[in-house]
């Protein structure tokens, strides 16, 4: 039976699971050194070898995990029996740093639900409506980012930094209602782009508990944005104005003082982490996304001559872009569905857990089971997609050059079910954005000529493109 460290349900009930072994596994690291630098790949590797199947049993370190390996299991999992696979598994760098409160490291249940709830109203207020701050904050920053690249002229840049800028500065608008020129953001992104670089090292730590002596700095990055944020949350308090809300932290603080009735769940802990959530969840996930793109559309230049195309036909070369344009543009929206299916910002999800017992594909699987789900596994797999390798956006256009296959049932970038992203639609509204005003203005190309030979990406759990420079031309 695999309990959950810090469950106090009576689990002694359960019967056993019944989930067939993957490979053999090594005392004390269990699966975790086989796994390699893509566990990904290697997971839909193991799950074609007809000995194990798209669903198996691994153990990484101390912990047994059920692993979901083929589009229609995890759909079946994560949408048809939505409430059973949407816990979360005590994770001792999760509860460490988010504390099992907010959204993302929260247990499921009515405090979960209430935030998320939250979250989602929050986002259509400040971050959906028509000029919204969102959109403005977005263009003010492409335009600050697009002047640094013209004072560039033929000077090569790397661009990675400019984007995490871009997409941290968004959510500071919509978390604080403005982004702060004063004080040194940029060395908050760079701490939380650090851990983001560090996901197998904390996996480590996660499951061989003797590699925690080394996670000191992992710790300081976590300490210092929590103190950024803490400091922020607290300005924002002293100046809580209820008659004039523009941003979430205000609309929570009105939650917590107006007794509504989900605001009994309310609390200034929830409140800080859930601040915590947005820029672990909202940042690294679209200025990663947004960096694939730039790469890929660079890579295939007549995929940026069409883009170039596009832009000049729909919005000209001088009015910026608005999220109305976006059903107007559909291959930008190809282009970019086609990225997010090439290198989803986390090929293996968050790991869920079990809400209660399940028998599923004939398995029973107890209340309390860690589940890994292989996002990798349904967005790379070739009875879908033909040649999956390649980047081709033409698979999300019709013959009338219309979008389709948006909802196609093995394209799950933001994933699915009661724990699917909150941020889907401000986040397509940012891609969108940054995307057009930059390819509006410029055509890139990787500097000194360099092609790409490996379009994979640096190794590790988070995808991130190769290293490289580019050179903009004004347009
Ligand atoms: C391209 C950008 C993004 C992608 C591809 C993406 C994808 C995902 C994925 C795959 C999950 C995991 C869901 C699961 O466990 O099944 C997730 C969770 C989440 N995302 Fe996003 N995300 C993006 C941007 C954002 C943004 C901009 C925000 C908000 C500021 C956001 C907020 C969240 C939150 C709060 C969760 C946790 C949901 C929960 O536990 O219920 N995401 N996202």
């Amino acid at each position: 039976v695999i309990r959950n460290k810090k469950s106090n349900d009576n689990e002694n009930r359960t019967s056993p699971m019944t989930v067939p072994y993957g490979p053999r596994s090594w005392p004390i690291f269990g699966n975790i050194l086989q796994l390699g630098y893509r566990p990904y790949e290697t997971l839909c590797r193991w799950s074609k070898m007809s000995k194990y199947g798209p669903i198996f049993r691994l153990q990484l370190g101390s912990q047994t995990v059920v692993v979901l390996n083929s589009a229609p299991l995890i759909r079946e999992a994560l949408h048809d029996h939505s409430e059973t696979f949407a816990g979360r598994p005590y994770l001792h760098m999760i509860h460490e740093t988010l504390h099992g409160k907010g959204v993302i490291s929260a247990p499921y249940g009515r405090e979960f639900q209430a935030h998320k709830k939250f979250l989602i109203q929050s986002f259509n207020q400040f971050g959906r409506r028509r000029r919204s701050s969102l959109e403005s904050s977005c263009l003010d920053q492409v335009r600050f980012i697009a002047e640094k690249i013209r004072e560039k002229q033929s000077i090569p840049f790397s661009i990675g930094n400019m984007l995490s800028q871009i997409a941290c500065n968004n959510i500071c608008t919509l978390t604080f209602g403005g982004y702060f020129e004063t004080m040194n953001m940029n060395n908050l992104f760079e701490k939380i782009n650090e851990n983001f670089n560090q996901t197998a090292t904390i996996a480590c730590f996660n499951f061989l508990p003797f590699t925690r002596k080394f996670r000191k700095n992992i710790f300081d990055n976590v300490n210092d944005c929590n103190r950024v944020i803490q400091k922020l949350v607290g300005e924002r308090e002293t100046n809580f104005d209820h008659e004039f809300i523009t941003n979430i932290v205000d609309a929570y603080l009105d939650e917590m003082t107006e007794n509504r009735q989900q605001s009994t769940y309310f609390s200034k802990e929830n409140l800080d982490s859930l601040v915590q959530d947005l820029f672990v969840a909202g940042t690294d996930t679209v200025s990663n996304t947004l960096n694939w793109t730039i790469f890929y559309i660079v890579a295939h230049p007549t995929i940026q001559k069409n883009i170039h195309e596009e832009i000049d036909h729909a919005i000209g070369k001088d009015r910026p872009p608005c999220d109305s344009d976006r059903s107007r543009m559909s291959y930008i929206e190809a282009v970019l569905l086609e990225s997010m299916r090439c290198h989803c910002a986390g090929p293996i999800l968050l790991p869920r857990a079990t809400t209660q017992d399940i028998t599923f594909h004939d398995y029973f699987i107890p209340k309390n089971t860690f589940i890994l789900v292989n996002m990798w596994s349904a967005m790379k797999d070739e009875q879908y997609w033909p040649e999956p390798e390649k980047f081709d956006p033409e698979r999300f256009l019709d013959e009338n050059r219309q979008l389709r296959n948006v909802n196609h049932p093995a394209m799950m970038p933001f994933s699915v079910g009661k724990r699917a992203c909150t941020g889907e639609q401000i986040a397509k509204i940012q891609l969108f954005l940054v995307l057009v005003s930059l390819f509006q203005k410029f055509e890139f190309r990787f500097a000194n000529g360099w092609i790409p030979t490996d379009l994979r990406g640096q190794p590790g759990i988070t995808l991130r493109p190769p290293k490289c420079q580019y050179e903009a031309f004004v347009r």
